[in-house]
C-alpha cells in the first residue's frame, strides 16, 4: 500500500506541526521526490534545496511563522519553505513569468520577507527585525538561515558584530554544507571544520546550563567569543536532533547560533556526486523540438566560455594577468584559467567588495587583475571600484557576466545598473562586445589599457552569430554600408547590434535609410561618435541596461551640450525592477527588439513630419519606458 500523500495535505506550518514525528521522514521523502521531479524540469537550485529538507521541516515545527520571522539568506534554498507554506502545488511554475519565484516573494506569501537574492544580507535583516519587534513590544522570534558561503560576505560580519553585542534574542541557523558553488574558502571555513571535527572527536557533549546548550569542545569557538550561544554541530538531516537543537535555541535568552551540518544535494546521488557544484543550479530540461529533417543548428558558444578561453590564451602570454572570483569560479568562466594558472586565480569567497580592493592591491604592485563577477553583484562593490580603483587610476579589468536582462532569476539578478553606476567613475572605460569575436578583441584591448579601470559586459547565455563590420571609424564599427543622407543613426551597445542591423534592413524597405554603429567602447562618448551623430536627424540608442544614466542618456547630454539639433531617443530597460521572465520576452516588452526599433523610428519621423506610414494610419505608440522612472 502506498504511503498517504502527506505533502498534498500541507496548507501551512500548522499542518507540519500536526504531523506525528514518526510521519516526518515520509514527508521529507515526498518533498525530496517532488524537488527532483519538478526542478529537473523547471531548472533551479536543486542541490541547495535538497540540503535543507529536514531543516526546513524542523524550523516550521519549532517556530511559529509568520508571526516569528524566518529570513533566508540569498533565498535560493527556499523551495522547501514554499512547499510547507502552502505552495507545493505551484512548484511546477518555478522561475517562469507569472509563476513562483525562485526566491522568497512577498506577493506570494506573508511567510516571505526578503526577495533579494544577493548573499550575506539575512543577518542584517534579522538585526533590524529583532530590534523592531522589541521596540514595538512584540515578543516574537527572529530566525535567520545563513549558508556557510554567505557567511564569508562582509555584511554578515557587520551584523554579527551588532547582534553579538546587543544580547537580544536572535536565532542564527548556520547551514554549513561546506560549499558555496565550490568548497567554501577561507579561515572561517577552516574554523567551522574544526568545530565539526572537534565535536566529532569529543564524545563529551556536556552542555553548560546558562547558555543554549553547547558542544563542550576544546577548540576556541569564535562565535561564542563574539557573545553568541552556540548549539551544535547538529546533523542537519536528523529530524530529532534538529528538533532538540532548535528548541534549545528557541528558549535561549540571547543571540544564539545553531550550527547545522548538511550536505548539498542530500538524498539524490547525481547531485551528491556532482563534482562541479553538487547541482547548485540545474538548467531547465530542453524543450522538445519538432522533427523537421533540417540539420541541427550549429552549436553556439556561451559568452562565459568565450571569455574563459580567451583569458587562458592571454594568461599564457602575460604573467602579470591574475584573475579574481567571488566564489563563482566556474559560473564566471575562470575554471580553465584556474586549472592552468592555479597561483594566479584568487577566490575570495562571496566577498565582492574585498575582491575589488584586493585587485587594487594587486594592481598597485604592477599586476593586471581581472575581476570576473556577475553584473548585478558588482553593485555592492561600487565604492571600491570608484575609490579604491578609480581614484588611484589602477589598471583593473572588470568582466561583468549576466549583464542586462538575465531572466529566470528575477529582479535582483538582472544586470541592468552597471553602466549607470560605472559611467560615473572618472577615467573608467566600458566596452560591450556584440559577439564572440569582439569579446576576444575587446578583452585584449582592456588588458592593454594600463592607466585606469576597464569594464567589459555581456549577457547570460550564448553569443550571437558574428556581426561583421563594414568600416571602422576610430574605435567605432559601422555595421551598415555608409549611405549618403541617411536620416537615422542606430547606436547599438553590445549584442543589441543584431537587433539594430535587422531593424536597419527593415527600415530600408520602408524607404528610411539608416546607419548602424557599434561604439564597442560605449563609455566615454568619443568625438568620432559625436561626429556621426551630427550627420543625422534622428539617433536611436539601444542598450541592455537601465535607461537612467546609460549610454543613451550620456549621448543625449553630449548632443545637447554640443548644441546639435539631432534628436536622441534612448531605447533601454526602464528604471524599474523587472520580473522573472524569458530574456527575449522582457527585451521585447521594453521595445528592444526589431519591431520596437521600427515603431520608435517611424513614430519619431512621423511626429517630426519627416515620414508618413505607408498605410497612412496612426502609428501605435509604444509604452514609454521612461514614464516608469
Ligand atoms: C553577493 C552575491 N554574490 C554571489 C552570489 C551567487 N551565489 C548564489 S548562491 C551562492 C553560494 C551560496 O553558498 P551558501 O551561502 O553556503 O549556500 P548553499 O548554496 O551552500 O546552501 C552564490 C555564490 C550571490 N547570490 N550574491
Ligand atoms: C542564487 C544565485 O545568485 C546564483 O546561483 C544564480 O542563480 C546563478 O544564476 P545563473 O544560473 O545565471 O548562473
Ligand atoms: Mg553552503
Amino acid at each position: 500500500m502506498s504511503a498517504p500523500d502527506l505533502l498534498g495535505r500541507i496548507a501551512g506550518p500548522a499542518d507540519v506541526k500536526a504531523l506525528p514525528p514518526a510521519a516526518l521522514p515520509e514527508l521529507a521523502a515526498q518533498i525530496r521526490r517532488r524537488l527532483i521531479d519538478v526542478v529537473s524540469r523547471t531548472g533551479g537550485h536543486l542541490g541547495p534545496n535538497l540540503g535543507v529538507v529536514e531543516l526546513t521541516i524542523a524550523l516550521h515545527r519549532v517556530f511559529d511563522a509568520p508571526r516569528d520571522r524566518i529570513v533566508w539568506d540569498t533565498g535560493h534554498q527556499s523551495y522547501v519553505h514554499k512547499m510547507l507554506t502552502g505552495r507545493a502545488d505551484r512548484l511546477g511554475t518555478l522561475r517562469t513569468a507569472g509563476g513562483l519565484s525562485g526566491y522568497p516573494c512577498r506577493a506570494e506569501s506573508p511567510h516571505d520577507l526578503v526577495e533579494n537574492s544577493h548573499a550575506s544580507t539575512a543577518l542584517s535583516y534579522a538585526d533590524g527585525l529583532a530590534r523592531g519587534l522589541e521596540l514595538t513590544g512584540q515578543r516574537r522570534h527572529t530566525v535567520a538561515v545563513v549558508g556557510d558561503g554567505a557567511l564569508t560576505g562582509g555584511m554578515a560580519w557587520e551584523a554579527l558584530n551588532n547582534i553579538g553585542a546587543a544580547r537580544r534574542r536572535v536565532v542564527i541557523v548556520l547551514n554549513d554544507n561546506g560549499r558555496s558553488y565550490d568548497e567554501t574558502v577561507g579561515a572561517l571555513h577552516a574554523h567551522l571544520t574544526a568545530l565539526r571535527q572537534d565535536a566529532a572527536g569529543n564524545t563529551d557533549h556536556s552542555t553548560d546550563g546558562n547558555t543554549a546548550g553547547d558542544a563542550d569542545g576544546s577548540a576556541p569557538n569564535l562565535l561564542r567569543i563574539l557573545g553568541f550561544g552556540y548549539v551544535g554541530p547538529v546533523d542537519g538531516h536528523d529530524l530529532r536532533a534538529l528538533d532538540t537543537a532548535l528548541r534549545r535555541a528557541h528558549d535561549a535568552h540571547g543571540p544564539v547560533v545553531v550550527h547545522v551540518v548538511t550536505s548539498k544535494g542530500n538524498g539524490y546521488a547525481p547531485a551528491e556526486q556532482d563534482p562541479a557544484d553538487r547541482m547548485h543550479t540545474v538548467s531547465p530540461a530542453p524543450k522538445p523540438t519538432a522533427v523537421t529533417g533540417d540539420p541541427p543548428p550549429a552549436p553556439k558558444q556561451a559568452w562565459t566560455d568565450v571569455f574563459g578561453d580567451e583569458l587562458v590564451a592571454i594568461g599564457e602570454e602575460r604573467a602579470d594577468v591574475v584573475a579574481l572570483t567571488a566564489a563563482m569560479r566556474l559560473p564566471a568562466g575562470l575554471g580553465a584559467f584556474g586549472d592552468r594558472f592555479p597561483h594566479r586565480l584568487v577566490d575570495v569567497g562571496i566577498a565582492e567588495q574585498h575582491a575589488v580592493t584586493c585587485a587594487a592591491g594587486l594592481a598597485s604592485v604592477g599586476l593586471h587583475p581581472v575581476v570576473a563577477v556577475y553584473s548585478t553583484f558588482l553593485g555592492r562593490a561600487f565604492d571600491q571600484v570608484l575609490m579604491d580603483v578609480g581614484l588611484h587610476r589602477l589598471p583593473v579589468t572588470f568582466v561583468l557576466d549576466r549583464a542586462g536582462v538575465t531572466g529566470p532569476d528575477g529582479p535582483s539578478h538582472h544586470g541592468m545598473w552597471d553602466v549607470s553606476l560605472l559611467q560615473g567613475v572618472p577615467g573608467l572605460r566600458l566596452a560591450a562586445p556584440r559577439d564572440a569575436v569582439r569579446l576576444r578583441e575587446l578583452l585584449r584591448e582592456a588588458l592593454a589599457h594600463e592607466s585606469g579601470p576597464t569594464v567589459l559586459r555581456y549577457p547570460k547565455g550564448s553569443a550571437p552569430a558574428p556581426v561583421p563590420l563594414h568600416s571602422r571609424v576610430g574605435s567605432l564599427d559601422v555595421l551598415t554600408p555608409r549611405r549618403l543622407h541617411s536620416q537615422v543613426l542606430l547606436v547599438s551597445s553590445g549584442p543589441m547590434a543584431t537587433v539594430a542591423v535587422a531593424a536597419a534592413a527593415r527600415l530600408a524597405e520602408l524607404g528610411v535609410p539608416a546607419t548602424v554603429v557599434d561604439p564597442r567602447w560605449t563609455h566615454p562618448i568619443t568625438a568620432d561618435l559625436m561626429s556621426l551623430v551630427s550627420e543625422h536627424d534622428l539617433v536611436i540608442t539601444l542598450e541592455d541596461n537601465a535607461i537612467g544614466g546609460g549610454l543613451g542618456a550620456a549621448l543625449s547630454v553630449a548632443a545637447h551640450r554640443a548644441g546639435l539639433g539631432t534628436r536622441v531617443i534612448p531605447l533601454g530597460l526602464p528604471v524599474d525592477f523587472l520580473p522573472v521572465g524569458e530574456r527575449d520576452e522582457l527585451l521585447r516588452a521594453c521595445g528592444l527588439d526589431v519591431e520596437g526599433v521600427l515603431h520608435t523610428v517611424t513614430d519619431a519621423l512621423w511626429r517630426g513630419a519627416h515620414w508618413s506610414a505607408p498605410d497612412g494610419g496612426e502609428r501605435p505608440l509604444l509604452p514609454d519606458p521612461l514614464l516608469q522612472m
